[in-house]
């Protein structure tokens, strides 16, 4: 099993940073290259191969949805509890949801979508200007990955877009020209979405709508911006463009393209996670799943790729400051509700993954008051 994606990688890459042999071995450039049968270390076991890929462009039938989708304009009218409801149900049954009319403006979602097309089209010198050094959570390179796994069919520049880090360690690579304007922009419509669904997710737990956001302290909250590209993959079936893996994220709020890939297990099944125009997918990650004393689900998911289109995805990782305590609610445990998770700094769960960071079992469960 992969590390987790959201902190994770750059943040707590148990290797050192990829050298620059790693850097040529960025899959956009293989596929440049024209190869037609792909290196030894992308290929999967047998077992973790999908068994069905899906078409590069799939139409999506609304009606054959599984993963609930949600307007939130429903949030303002007379619906209100029904919506409450629908969100509180999504979280249970799937931790993962789609949201529309969700306040973030679909033209800053294009605008972002065509800096990773430009950002990516960029010549390999101009891309590791960025590439990640030493020492640092950020950058463009290779990610989640040690000598030992199976590498992933995945490009990946992983930036701080908001909070202490974007101060401290922001990354932004110089070109394309605009790249730091539009994130910043995006990234303060999307924390304003992440608070907001903090105050909903409140509700749906039936708590005081500032609940969660006054558990991570919304005041010193970081948002980790991923730019993934999955370039075309001439043997698609033998790869994954990322591994089975759960998100460290508090929330992660993913822009997808049309383009299908995602899939999320559920009752060891993999489903898709369907392409909606201007939707935002939103999914709960362990701190979540830690906070809500295990009643929502931080669910595991994995990406496919295709062999004739590429594939762009954009996610938003919503994380505490490293300070933050984490613990399950305490209006949330009674007698019968007691915690499943002991109380952790934030900086000790991403330490996990130095430790120990591909031992085949979650991260998470290491947390539990009563290991199983
Ligand atoms: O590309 C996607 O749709 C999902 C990416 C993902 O799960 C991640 O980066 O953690
Ligand atoms: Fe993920």
């Amino acid at each position: 099993m992969a590390p987790s994606a959201g902190f994770t990688a750059s943040e707590v890459s148990p290797e050192p940073a990829p050298d620059s042999k790693a850097l040529l071995e960025m899959v956009q450039l293989l596929v440049t290259k024209g190869i037609t049968e792909i290196p030894q270390k992308f290929i999967q076991p047998e077992r973790s191969r999908a068994t069905v890929l899906h078409p590069p462009v799939e139409t999506c039938d609304l009606a054959q949805l599984h993963i609930p989708v949600i307007d939130m304009t429903g949030l303002d009218g007379e619906n209100k509890d029904q919506v409450i409801a629908d969100i509180a149900k999504a979280c249970e049954e799937w931790g993962f949801f789609q949201v529309l009319n969700h306040g973030v403006p679909p033209s800053l979602m294009r605008d972002m979508r065509q800096l990773s097309e430009e950002f990516f089209a960029l010549s390999p010198e101009e891309k590791e200007v960025n590439k990640i050094k030493p020492g640092t959570s950020v950058g463009y390179g290779r990610l989640f990955e040690t000598s030992t796994t199976v590498a992933n069919w995945v490009d990946r520049i992983t930036i701080w877009s908001y909070g202490e880090q974007k101060r401290t360690e922001p990354c932004m690579p110089p070109k394309p020209e605009r790249f730091s304007l539009v994130v910043a922009e995006y990234s303060h419509a999307v924390v304003k979405l992440c608070i907001r669904l903090m105050e909903i997710l409140s509700m749906t737990l039936g708590l005081e709508p500032y609940t969660l956001g006054e558990h991570i302290n919304s005041k010193t909250v970081g948002l980790r911006t991923s730019f993934n590209y999955y370039p075309p993959c001439p043997q698609p079936e033998l790869v994954l463009g990322i591994m089975p893996h759960a998100d460290t994220s508090f929330i992660t709020v993913l822009q997808q393209d049309k383009t299908p890939g995602l899939e999320i297990e559920e009752d060891g099944q993999w489903i898709l996670v369907p392409p909606i125009p201007d939707a935002f997918v939103v999914n709960i990650g362990d701190l979540l799943q830690i906070v809500s004393n295990g009643r929502y689900k931080s669910v595991m998911h994995r990406v496919l790729v295709n062999n004739t289109v590429g594939r762009f995805s954009i996610p938003n990782f919503f994380m505490p400051s490293k300070e933050t305590i984490i613990q399950p609610l305490k209006e949330l445990l009674s007698e019968s509700n007691p915690p499943l998770y002991r109380s952790f700094k934030f900086a000790e769960y991403i330490a996990g993954f130095y430790i120990k960071p591909l031992t085949g079992r979650r991260l998470i469960d290491s947390f539990l008051l009563d290991p199983r």
